[in-house]
């Protein structure tokens, strides 16, 4: 009775089937939930995505890194009320430690900066400005019912140590560079740009003190999901703010405009608003404007936010945001800088891009391959057949042993086709006497002539 049902139902048919050949593991063959399997089929598929990050990424000079999975759970202690951080997937290790499976990768970066700060004074301004990227496994504990996934991969580009908005702009392009890289337009996806700072002169001139800021941006955040009255609702009660300053804020993540952001803000041309300009125009002297849209309503749910924040969203209007990132200039203070270290970065997650590509036909067909299948003609052949492979192999070439005598020919093709091999290689006795190796292309024109098929190789011009 302690195993699930389906198990229960499994083992109830294997005794009462025995010839349902089922596996009765005992235990469930899922993985746990809200978690994936990636079978080879849709490995090559993640492993397709991540190569074109790395390609983008690699492009725009930044340098890989990694952090552990498991993160100290004091990392993420923000008091804004985020859902990330009420969705950690933290436990008591088995000393006790406060931990969690990390929800996010900003703050490990942030803690590894720091760490150079700590290594020796002035090492870190020979790393300035760094640019790294990342593409870890992020884990909530999202309550089961929503049947939503509790883990993903998520795309991290970070520029730490740049002020201008140089670095949002650099950023911005690499989104675009990836999408332009997998067929996706400026018709399929937009970028939605928006600046905190212009939001923090609202809520300044509507008496917001800087404490209530981040908690302020987490509830507005909650829009879409929640709608504007119970927006206006929580910032009264969890912020304190007056029924009006509440209407104002939401009136002003209406602005259509730049301008009418700025004039509802108070701010005019103020030098947050010279500072989103600034960053439109060097979008378009970049030649990815076409991408951008201001949109007031953006701030996005992170608490650390201080700058600049945008998100993708898919223009046909069926998928969640798509990336989403911004300026965060205070976080390294947070965590015990001397000084201020302006960064800026993105997360792009797997999910819902792969939804984005595939909904758009841009995904490519990644059938399995290998260069070459090597069948042994029969069981005495199979030691000759292994050292055929392993010249191959040491000429660089991908090769798949054919674990049988060949003896039907028809199989050992069958199996080539099935792993995708562009040739085959049978090593018979006759041709071996010869010194010789049969090799036969599985690529070439239905009508080629037989003789341009296929060619006897010596066994010293292998490869
Ligand atoms: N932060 C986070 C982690 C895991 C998933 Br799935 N979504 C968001």
């Amino acid at each position: 009775l302690l195993r699930p049902r389906h198990v229960q139902r499994r083992a109830i048919s294997q005794k009462t089937d025995p010839s349902n050949d089922e596996p009765d593991a005992g235990f469930t063959l899922d993985p746990p939930s809200g978690t994936r399997d990636f079978f080879p089929e849709k490995m090559r598929m993640q492993r397709w995505l991540f190569d074109r990050f790395r390609e983008t990424a690699q492009s725009y000079g930044f340098q890989e890194y990694d952090a552990p999975v498991l993160e100290h759970e004091d990392l993420y202690k923000r008091k804004a009320g985020e859902e990330i951080t009420e969705q950690m997937y933290n436990f008591r290790d088995k000393e006790g430690a406060a931990v969690t499976l990390r929800p996010e990768m900003t703050p490990s970066l942030a803690r590894m900066v720091l760490s150079l700060m700590r290594a020796e004074t002035g090492a870190i301004a020979a790393v300035l400005p760094l640019k790294w990227y990342s593409i870890p496994q992020c884990w909530r504990f999202e309550t089961t019912q929503r049947g939503r996934k509790r883990e993903h991969y998520q795309w991290n580009m970070d520029i730490v140590g740049v002020s201008e908005v140089t670095a949002e702009a650099e950023l911005l392009s690499a989104v675009v560079s990836f999408f332009e890289n997998v067929g996706i337009t400026s018709k399929d996806v937009g970028l939605r740009i928006n600046s905190r700072k212009v939001l923090g002169a609202v809520l300044n001139t509507a008496g917001v003190t800087s404490d209530k800021f981040a908690e302020t941006c987490v509830i507005i955040d909650k829009l879409d999901k929640i709608g504007a009255d119970a927006v206006k609702q929580e910032l009264s009660k969890q912020v304190g703010l007056s029924t009006e300053v509440a209407d104002t804020i939401v009136a002003a993540t209406g602005a259509k405009t730049l301008e009418e952001f700025a004039d509802i803000a108070g701010v005019g041309e103020s030098a947050e608003v010279q500072e989103l300009r600034r960053l439109f125009a060097l979008a378009e002297d970049y030649g990815f404007a076409d991408w951008l849209q201001f949109d007031a309503s953006v701030v996005r749910g992170l608490a650390y936010y201080t700058g600049v924040v945008f998100e993708g969203f898919d223009k046909a209007g069926v998928l969640r945001a798509v990336c989403g990132g911004g300026r965060y200039d205070k976080l390294l203070e947070l965590y015990g800088s001397k000084k201020e270290v302006p960064c800026v970065g993105f997360g792009f997650g797997d999910c819902v891009v792969m939804e984005l590509l595939k909904e758009r036909g841009v995904l490519p067909e990644l059938g399995p391959n290998v260069d070459m299948v090597v069948a042994a003609y029969n069981a005495d052949m199979m030691g000759k057949a292994m050292n055929v492979a392993r010249r191959l192999r040491q000429t660089g070439k991908s090769v798949d042993v054919y674990p049988e005598a060949a003896r039907k020919v028809k199989k050992a093709f069958r199996y080539a086709d099935k792993v995708g091999a562009s040739r085959i290689a049978f090593v018979a006795p006759d041709e071996w006497e010869r010194g010789e190796v049969r090799i036969k292309d599985l690529r070439c024109a239905a009508d080629t002539p037989n003789d341009k098929k296929q060619c006897d190789i010596p066994l010293d011009k292998l490869g």
